[in-house]
């Protein structure tokens, strides 16, 4: 939190703080802003909330550094562009900060994905009929057939019913959402979108919610848009058991399977074993679009299809952060450099970022204490997964040594495309002996302080795709494994 002089306190909430102050400026939560240690308590616990509860969920405001004594409190946006005006009724202190207090709006919000989807639900209320049923489907997925065909089996069901999908995404990110308005044209016309994004916690560090919170706080979203009935398509959130006490009435179809001799999806047990075919999981899907393959007609119509091709192109064509990581010595550079080599060879644009090369330029001045060393993998990171946003390989080779901000950049790269982590598990003796640089004898000598390996720590990654030792193969022997991983993984052509 930062005190402008002359100024109110001004503070940027994390993501889950956002995503709650969302739905209290939409209109979406019915509170006055966020709750108060005993108001959020009453709803923190396990098992469903009190009944009558006007919002299933804790609504909670963290501030990290806020001073105790903030009486009003500017909230922001990433960028820093006021969002709303907190007045704290109360700062609670348990290990971190609490704000509770009343929020208003301070200027219309900027920040968001979908910007133009995220409707006050007053707009979305004001243009329904009240005399039509209107059915919300809650979704952070695309709508494959099965799903499409259960929406117009509920729609069927209630009758004249309009409908209004939900999409939920992330603010900083698109989510499925283009797939999601693909099925557009197959949606009765007059069909309603808007975008949302549900909190998965009470605050920024807090744990999870399980999937029936998640459920019964969705269905809670869509009766506040003006929806009497619900259809989650949600994972894990679908029990309509877990949503008896939801504010409107919630569908619940069971499984549904492809009927191959009528060529339509129906309820399992209408549908002869021989003649059903499952629908496929997210991980089946997302390694076909890596293939390349396209996605069966049964499965999923031509526009979702086409779109999630777009947005998931074949792992050829995909962006890619091949990141090494290893001890000063290691063999990181060598490697990195016959990779990117051959990677160009095989038709690829490359941007190799070394360790060596990045600190001159754009990390120039950077020292290796913790903070100079995880902002220098964070531009790093930043940096490779722009060039995968684009469609290229970045190839990085800086030491990383903390497991953290690796895990870091592999968020910020798999935002972008795909993430492939080498180790290069070079033992610290044989590093030591090739000493290249001199470096360890320094380090040895006391000369460098805080070298890695020596007098500094290296995380070893118990998460890597690939782990490589280059005590114990030639040069070539290395690339030539890396190289193949690639292929084996698809991102280079075979
Ligand atoms: N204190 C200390 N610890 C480790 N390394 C040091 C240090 N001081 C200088 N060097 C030289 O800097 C190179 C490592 O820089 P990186 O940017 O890859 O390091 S880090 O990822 O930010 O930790 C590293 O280069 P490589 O040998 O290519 O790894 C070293 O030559
Ligand atoms: N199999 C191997 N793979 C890579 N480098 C090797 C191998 N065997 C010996 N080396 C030598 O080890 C050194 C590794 O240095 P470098 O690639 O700069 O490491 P890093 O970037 O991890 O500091 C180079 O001098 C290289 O010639």
């Amino acid at each position: 939190m930062t005190h402008p002089t002359g100024g109110r306190a001004v503070l940027t909430p994390g993501p889950q703080g956002l995503a709650h102050l969302e739905l209290l400026l939409a209109g979406v939560c019915p509170l006055p802003g966020f709750m108060t240690r005993e108001e959020a308590d009453r709803l923190d616990r396990p098992g469903p909330p009190p009944a009558r509860a006007p919002w299933p969920v804790p609504v909670v405001l963290t501030a990290p550094d806020a001073p105790a004594d903030a009486r009003e409190v500017v909230l922001a946006d990433p960028e820093g562009a006021p969002l709303a005006e907190l007045t704290v009724t109360e700062a609670h202190r348990d290990g971190t900060v609490r704000l509770a207090g009343p929020v208003r709006p301070a200027a219309a919000p900027v920040y968001g994905s979908l910007r133009s989807l995220r409707l006050p639900v007053e707009r979305v209320r004001s243009a329904r009929d009240e005399r039509r049923p209107l059915l919300a489907v809650v979704t952070d997925r695309p709508l494959h057939h099965r799903a499409l065909a259960q929406v117009r089996a509920a729609l069927a069901g209630l009758g004249e019913a309009d409908l209004l999908v939900l999409v939920d995404v992330p603010l900083d990110a698109e989510g499925a959402a283009p797939a999601v308005l693909a099925a557009r044209e197959l949606l009765p016309r007059g069909t309603r979108f808007a975008a949302v994004t549900l909190p998965t916690a009470a605050a920024d560090g807090a744990p999870a919610w399980p999937a029936e919170r998640r459920g019964l706080l969705a269905a809670h979203v869509a009766a506040a848009y003006g929806a009497t009935h619900v259809l989650l398509e949600l994972e894990g959130a679908g029990g309509a058991g877990a949503l008896a006490d939801a504010p409107v009435k919630a569908l619940s179809f069971g499984e549904w399977v492809y009927d191959t001799a009528r060529r339509r999806w129906c309820p399992a047990d209408e549908v002869a074993p021989g003649n059903a075919r499952a629908e496929w999981g997210a991980d089946a899907v997302a390694e076909a679009l890596a293939r390349g393959g396209p996605l069966p007609a049964w499965l999923t119509p031509e526009p979702v299809a086409a779109e999630l091709a777009r947005m998931r192109p074949a792992r050829t064509d995909r962006g890619l952060v091949l990141f090494f990581t290893g001890l000063s010595g290691s063999g990181k550079s060598t490697v990195a450099r016959g990779v990117a080599e051959q990677v160009r060879r095989a038709g690829r644009t490359v941007t190799l970022l070394d360790g060596d090369v990045v600190r001159r330029l754009l990390s120039s001045g950077l020292t290796f204490s913790r903070a100079d060393r995880d902002l220098n993998i964070r531009r790093i990171g930043y940096v490779a997964a722009e060039v995968a946003r684009h469609g290229g390989v970045a190839v990085c080779a800086p030491i990383a040594p903390y497991a953290a901000t690796r895990a870091e950049v592999r968020r910020m790269a798999e935002e972008t495309g795909d993430f492939f982590l080498v180790y290069v598990a070079t033992p610290i003796e044989v590093c030591e002996a090739r000493d290249r640089k001199g470096l360890y004898a320094k380090a040895r000598a006391g000369q460098i302080p805080e070298f890695t390996g020596v007098s500094d720590p290296y995380e070893a990654p118990g998460d890597a795709d690939l782990v490589i030792d280059t005590s114990a193969e030639s040069e070539a022997e290395s690339v030539a494994r890396v190289v193949a991983a690639l292929r084996d993984g698809g991102w280079l052509p075979r």
